[in-house]
């Protein structure tokens, strides 16, 4: 069987035929130097994911390597189709929208007594268990509730029954290589295979599987097991909220029928040109990003391989994303319903 093209192959080959996306080398190199003083900041580093986000586990645990895995296999299409409508999990007294909606209900069942990060739980789910552990606290319902159950039972009985149960066995046989265990993740759980066809050539993104060996890297500060030497090999995560913020900064641009098409809220199929486009060319436009960056630090004599590279530059962009959504509401982001982002 063809092989698929890598996340980053894939990402060239998309970006230098794309019809409706555009990479603006020009503003490419200014948000380089927009970020330059930035890298400095907690976001750009991998500390800032236990020091800037109260969810995340905080400890270096077999619970929390089993926390990051069940939260990145339900990581996926959190965006509603209405704003002022959508679902919002309360804990510890404070409300939680998209992303973080998901973790605030993963630590309110662990609260409650529900052991919702143990394979052997959810390998056996019912979907009422599903829809009880998983509650807005709003009229509006996480998205796509059906697929969560059915991937967690999946999940979970392949994870018990090729990997005893824990993720740490996936961790260890990646022997602190990212990329053995991304392939381990995406031979062995069908739910992260986040493939398309473009141009008559596979495609990959691997964004589940990509921000899984990340957030894996991040919840264990990098060391032990988690000290991966080929970490700086990862693409960023291509979901929806990226492609957003490279066109608020100007380094990605949409065609007109493009952005025609955005605004009118259309839904695209997972799997598309124009939405393969905007997944393919923002994996590209952010390595180059990180080149700029690296060339800017270069020629002030600092080799900064270390400490910029895309897991990091994504973890900024996505939680600067969190932090405009005011200033971003002009672009809109690509809707679709699917399990990969
Ligand atoms: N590229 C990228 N996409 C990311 C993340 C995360 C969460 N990781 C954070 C957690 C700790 C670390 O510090 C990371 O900052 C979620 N997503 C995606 O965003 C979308 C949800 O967005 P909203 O509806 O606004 O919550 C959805 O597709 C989800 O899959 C990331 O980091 N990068």
């Amino acid at each position: 069987m063809e092989e698929f093209l890598s996340p980053k192959d894939s990402a060239q080959l998309i970006a230098e035929n794309s019809r409706d996306v555009f990479i603006e080398e020009v503003q490419v190199r200014k948000v380089a130097e927009f970020l330059f003083d930035k890298v400095s900041a907690k976001e750009f580093s991998v500390t800032g994911w236990k020091a800037l986000h109260e969810l995340n586990p905080q400890a270096v645990s077999d619970d929390a390597v089993n926390w990051v895995f069940l939260a990145d296999t339900l990581n996926f299409s959190f965006w509603s189709e209405h704003e002022d409508r959508k679902c919002l999990v309360k804990y510890r007294g404070k409300m939680y929208s998209g992303y973080w909606s998901l973790c605030a209900a993963i630590n309110r069942a662990l609260d409650d007594g529900i052991p919702i990060t143990s394979a052997t739980y959810y390998a056996s789910m019912t979907l009422e268990q599903v829809r009880h552990v998983f509650r807005s606290d709003t009229d509006v319902p996480m998205p796509l509730i059906e697929e969560r159950h059915r991937i967690l039972n999946e999940t979970g009985t392949i994870l018990l029954e090729k990997f005893g149960g824990s993720f740490v066995t996936c961790v260890k046989m990646s022997e602190k290589s990212a990329q053995k265990l991304l392939r381990v993740v995406v031979e062995n759980f069908p739910s992260y295979r986040d493939e398309a066809t473009f141009k008559g050539k596979k495609v990959s993104f691997y964004k589940r599987a990509q921000i899984l060996v990340a957030d894996t890297w991040s919840v264990l500060e990098g060391k032990g097991d988690g000290c991966f030497g080929d970490i700086s090999s990862l693409t960023i995560f291509a979901d929806y909220r990226i492609p957003q913020v490279l066109v608020h900064l100007g380094a990605m641009r949409y065609s007109d029928e493009l952005m025609r098409k955005l605004h009118a809220g259309v839904m695209f199929q997972s799997g598309d040109v124009q939405e393969v486009e905007i997944r393919g060319c923002s994996i590209w436009c952010c390595g180059l990003i990180c080149d700029q960056l690296l060339e800017l630090y270069k020629k002030k004599g600092q080799n900064m391989r270390e400490k910029i590279n895309a897991v990091l530059l994504d973890y900024y962009l996505w939680d600067y994303a969190r932090d405009h959504r005011e200033d971003m509401k002009e672009i809109p982001i690509h809707r679709v319903r699917c399990i990969y982002y």
